[in-house]
């Protein structure tokens, strides 16, 4: 590290000799309302390379979660196309993992029973399967805990189990949706943390939607920057910290310039939305 953040990269593709594990090319989806059709996103393309981690980050109504969606196979494809493992997506895919900002436990089900629910489905036996899933559990540093029905443990540890159950079914992509949003700054700062952990320890490939820059700092290889309505990127930005990462670099010099880069970009877009918004009301009171 040369104490400089590293001049944004306009490169879209993963770095040379690297597996894709996520390709987005020329990717672009539109809504039909009442009052004509809302360009969502227009022309995306990115790839993200096996074992990589990467954040989207954008103004509120820049498309994130239509983008989510698409890639996630929960909303039908508009143009262009999306591969993860080389296949393509036109549906939910067994490869991709989703997490979501509330989390999606079961109440009637033990941590150790929720982890193991995917597993379930596989058909894998119960020994085996419960087994699995304690590794899981232990993984996002719930050991101790996988009596406990969800009802009994805080926000920041219902999400850890959420993650866990995702992770159990080992998908070659997590996705994951404004993760810790719900969650108070310092246990959203140490799940950070956690994923971070995690990701090193399964050299898990991790596209991350959020709205938090610092979110995005932390824990990232890459940030690419939208632009608001409609949803383009704008810039990619590598970031060049060393690894292993922990909220503790938080206060350095140079994740303080990140930020800065990253807002001045940021700024413009969210910006743009307020003034578009602000104009709006105007025309319709
Ligand atoms: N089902 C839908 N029907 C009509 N318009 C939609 C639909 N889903 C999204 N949109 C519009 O598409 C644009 C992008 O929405 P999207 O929810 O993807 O943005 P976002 O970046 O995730 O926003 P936020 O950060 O506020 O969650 C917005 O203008 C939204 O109003």
């Amino acid at each position: 590290m040369n104490g400089q953040p590293t001049p944004a990269s306009p490169a879209i593709e993963a770095g040379a000799g690297c597996k894709a594990m996520l390709k987005v090319d020329k990717v672009g989806r539109h809504f039909d309302t009442d009052e004509g059709a809302v360009v969502a996103i227009e022309d995306i393309s990115f790839t993200v390379s096996e074992s990589e981690f990467v954040s989207v980050i954008g103004p509120s109504g820049c498309g994130k979660s239509t983008l989510f969606n698409l890639i996630g196979g929960l909303l039908p494809m508009g143009e262009g196309s999306i591969r993860v493992a080389g296949e393509p997506i036109d549906g939910p895919h067994s490869a991709i993992g989703m997490v979501f900002q509330e989390d999606a436990t079961f109440p009637w089900r033990t941590v150790l029973e929720n982890v193991a629910f995917p597993l379930e489905l596989q058909g894998v036996p119960k020994k085996e399967r419960f087994e699995k899933a304690q590794q899981f559990v232990n993984l996002v540093g719930l050991g101790g805990f996988e009596r406990r029905y969800p009802a009994e443990l805080s926000g920041g540890m219902r999400q850890r189990v959420s993650i866990a159950r995702t992770l159990a079914h080992e998908p070659k992509l997590l996705l994951m949706d404004e993760p810790f949003a719900a969650l108070d700054e310092q246990t959203r700062l140490l799940l950070g943390d956690k994923v971070l952990q995690i990701q090193q320890a399964l050299r898990q490939t991790v596209l991350l939607i959020t709205h938090n820059i610092t979110e995005a700092v932390q824990l990232s290889d890459r940030v690419l920057i939208m632009t608001y309505r409609p949803g383009r990127i704008k810039r990619i930005v590598p970031i060049d910290l060393p690894r292993p990462r922990t909220s503790e670099m938080l206060s350095s010099e140079v994740f303080g310039r990140y930020i800065a880069e990253i807002w001045a970009d940021l700024r413009e877009e969210a910006s743009r939305g307020m003034l578009e918004a602000e104009n709006y009301s105007r025309k319709e009171a």
